[in-house]
């Protein structure tokens, strides 16, 4: 017996629990208010907060997050679902962000890690193409991924790319507003929910015709000499649509679930590797002296090279030091994703009761002096000596989450991004906007889908090495 200890937090008020402290916190950006609040509320590893009726932890230090996403993994291994999503949820359309914890979870994810994010996809872009230099980097990021993902022979492909656009303008990350159900202040929030379900169904129907063109091709195909499709030259939706029609998974997906988790991959990989590069030509842009570095680096490892290609990337070790710390300071889900004790545990030696949501604070922890020297600089070489990575295990720097519900996209973001970023370093000589100063570079942040620059990154490119032209 004995009563409940739950982490620290604000005082709770009846009706509307702890929201009007958010009301009077400045920032709308959610994982710096948390910071504040936890400041405040002297700096606990884990802050609970009520949210109207949902009551809320937040981890904020590597041993609160490793007991979550580690130690108590299964138990915080769902998703909670959230208001302005849950009618598409509920006809069974759910895709693999918010599919919860189980069979068929741990089959999408599968599917997904094994035969669409492997790496030998990521080498087998076409490297001419896939940098197309001189586009906007979130174009950019998209069109790679919807080579990989749908097609690139895709005849709506505008469509598709502008309606994902107008999606990440919509859900604004997962506001606050996002957290909770039914609370009048709510609504007063969001109301988003009516324009999110209209885009969904668009981006339904554009799928249904993404699907239409691929069952065409691939009648053809088969009638002609070579016969079917090799498994190789198979995209991601190739892949699901072959296991949909062949069955053999515990539990068959159906084709809202193929179209949802294609949509996930989509949105999931395009908008956040393409904030983290506009994050990593900023931080280059005001920190001179690493950018020199970065671009000696591609230029001797490549010279004489018409465009960089995959096999140049292992090569390019600074740059990957660059992209490790713009993810440190830049985490673009700065909180994660939401996840949902489905269990009553103890975190921290405090109570954490079943239905509460769960955030890390990924961002405050990776920018904590307690951990890392000198915590606000941008200093690539801190990584140098190689101790402390991404991928799950140094729970100092988790801007890919950890456990099982890590990110599936790692090792192909980490692929774009290099590829991206090598080839706007190689190509180009980059340069502000006549008459400003490195240091008066504008940081500040917005929160979309991912948390992505305020305003546009302006520069000026001079071409050093002309980009080819695709044949
Ligand atoms: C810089 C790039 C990226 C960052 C920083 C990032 C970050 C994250 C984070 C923090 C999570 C939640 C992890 C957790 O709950 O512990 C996540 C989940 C996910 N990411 Fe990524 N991601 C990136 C790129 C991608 C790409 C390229 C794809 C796919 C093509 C992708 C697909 C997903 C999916 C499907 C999930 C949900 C997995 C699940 O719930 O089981 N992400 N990502």
């Amino acid at each position: 017996g004995g009563r409940r200890r739950l982490p620290p937090g604000p005082s709770r008020l009846p009706v509307i629990g702890s929201l009007h402290h958010f009301l009077f916190v400045r920032s709308p950006l959610a994982h710096r208010a948390m910071a504040d609040l936890a400041r405040r509320h002297g700096a606990p590893p884990l802050l609970y907060l009520r949210l109207g009726e949902v009551g809320l932890a937040v981890a904020s230090s590597p041993a609160a997050a490793r007991e979550v996403m580690r130690a108590h993994d299964a138990a915080f291994a769902s998703r909670p679902w959230i208001p302005s999503m849950r009618p598409a949820m509920e006809r069974g359309a759910v895709g693999l962000v918010f599919v919860p914890y189980g069979a068929l979870w741990r089959q999408l994810r599968r599917v997904s890690v094994l035969e669409l994010l492997s790496a030998r996809r990521v080498r087998s872009w076409p490297p001419g193409r896939a940098v197309n230099v001189g586009v906007r980097l979130a174009a950019l990021t998209a069109d790679v991924t919807m080579r990989a993902v749908v097609d690139d022979r895709f005849d709506r492909r505008e469509e598709f790319l502008r309606a994902i656009e107008e999606g990440s303008r919509l859900v604004t990350g997962f506001s606050l507003g996002d957290l909770f159900p039914s609370s009048r202040l709510v609504r007063f929030f969001s109301g988003t929910a009516g324009r999110v379900m209209d885009l969904h169904r668009k981006m339904f129907e554009l799928m249904d015709c993404a699907i239409r063109q691929h069952e065409e091709r691939r009648a053809a195909m088969a009638s002609t000499p070579d016969g079917a499709v090799k498994e190789e030259d198979e995209d991601i939706l190739g892949v699901l649509l072959r296991i949909h029609r062949e069955g053999g998974l515990e539990v068959p997906p159906t084709m809202d679930i193929v179209k949802s988790l294609i949509l996930d991959l989509f949105s999931g990989g395009s908008d956040t590797s393409a904030s983290t590069l506009e994050w990593a030509m900023s931080e280059l842009m005001r920190n001179p002296g690493a950018m020199e570095k970065a671009q000696a680096e591609v230029r001797s490892k490549l010279q004489g090279k018409p465009s960089v290609t995959e096999d140049d990337l292992h090569h390019l070790k600074y740059l990957k030091l660059v992209i490790k710390e713009t993810l440190r300071l830049h985490p673009v889900l700065p909180l994660l994703l939401p996840r949902e004790c489905t269990e009553d545990r103890k975190v921290m030696g405090y109570d954490v009761p079943q239905g509460t949501v769960v955030l890390v604070n990924a961002w405050a922890i990776s920018r904590d002096s307690g951990y890392w020297d000198d915590a606000d600089a941008f200093k690539p070489e801190r990584f140098e000596d190689g101790k402390i990575d991404f991928k799950g295990t140094d729970f100092e720097f988790i801007p890919f989450g950890a456990g099982r519900r890590m990110c599936p996209g790692m090792t192909f973001a980490q692929g774009i991004m290099e590829l991206v970023l090598a080839s706007l370093l190689y190509h180009f000589e980059w340069k502000l906007p006549a008459g400003m100063e490195p240091n008066e570079l504008d940081m500040t942040e917005k929160m979309g889908m991912a948390v992505r620059r305020k305003n546009d990154l302006c520069l000026r490119a001079v071409v050093r090495v002309p980009v080819p032209t695709p044949p």
